[in-house]
């Protein structure tokens, strides 16, 4: 049952999703009939210990499991309505990936990519060099047309994770899942792409799925907090009871290595 026009839409639900693989003979639940709502203009992180399912539970999600590993059940929901995960990658939902180095095409150029996200969106003109320029200024690609004609080997790190959120703005998506978008930066970039990130959100009301180990970036940028263990959903809160009143011992345990990072720290 449609809620409210699809084009602007408010939640994405994902319900009773799992994943699976099979190693040496043997079953392996990675997902285990997860739930969780992303709603417009918040920011949910998705934490958890390293292997709890995070990245698994972005790409079962949209439909990019990688080879071996199946999605048996589960389904995603925009505003009440079944998506397919076809319908919904690129054009409900653009990722931000860790390493962009990896995620580009080496062969084609900014410019290039721009393009292709545009035609998958289905945002015409796919070749308006305008609209592109305009997603480059807004990440801070301040001289967008030479960044337009670069191919990734001539960029930074930095420079190509300010790409990469370009193309989820120019995709229109109203939902961006942001698997440890800053991981593979220094410190300065991670701030910046961190405040980039949170600013889009808060400016353009969209939904971010920000998986991190990071509870430095959660507490930073979210706005509620889900905590994986094992593949499942074991406590969901608003960031502030997530550090206060932490519930479930593997939040407790997510926060107490937090803080003991800056035991000692020179003050
Ligand atoms: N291609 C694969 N085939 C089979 N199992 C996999 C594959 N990739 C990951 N896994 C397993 O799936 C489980 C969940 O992995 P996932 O990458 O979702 O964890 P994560 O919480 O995102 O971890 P991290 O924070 O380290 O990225 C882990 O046990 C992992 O070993």
């Amino acid at each position: 049952m449609l809620t409210s026009d699809i084009s602007t839409p408010r939640t994405l639900e994902i319900r009773g999703l799992s994943v699976c693989a099979t190693r040496r003979g043997h079953h392996i639940d990675l997902v285990r009939n997860l739930s969780l709502t992303l709603n417009t203009g918040e920011i949910l992180a998705l934490v958890g210990a390293s292997g709890s399912g995070k990245s698994m539970t972005c790409a079962g999600a949209q439909g990019v499991l990688p080879p071996g590993v199946i999605s048996p059940h589960g389904h995603v929901l925009v505003d009440g309505v079944h998506l397919a995960p076809r319908a919904l990658r690129g054009r409900l939902v653009s990722t931000v990936l860790q390493n962009p180095r990896s995620a580009f095409n080496p062969v084609r150029t900014m410019f290039d990519h721009a393009c292709e996200v545009r035609r998958v969106a289905a945002a015409s003109p796919a070749g308006d060099k305008t609209a592109v320029r305009e997603a480059f200024l807004e990440v801070g690609l301040e001289d967008a047309d030479t960044v337009m004609d670069l191919y990734p080997f001539e960029m930074s790190g930095g420079m190509l994770q300010r790409v990469m959120i370009a193309l989820a703005i120019l995709s229109g998506a109203p939902f961006i899942f942001a698997d440890e978008p800053t991981t593979d930066l220094d410190l300065i970039v991670q701030a910046r792409i961190l405040d980039l990130l949170s600013g889009l959100v808060a400016r353009r009301g969209l939904g971010m799925l920000l998986v991190t180990h990071d509870m430095g970036v959660v507490a930073r940028l979210a706005t509620r907090v889900a905590v994986m263990e094992a593949g499942q959903i074991v406590e969901e809160a608003p960031v502030a009871d997530i550090f206060h009143a932490p519930r479930h011992p593997a939040t407790r345990a997510l926060v107490a290595a937090h803080l003991k990072l800056y035991e000692g720290a020179i003050a």
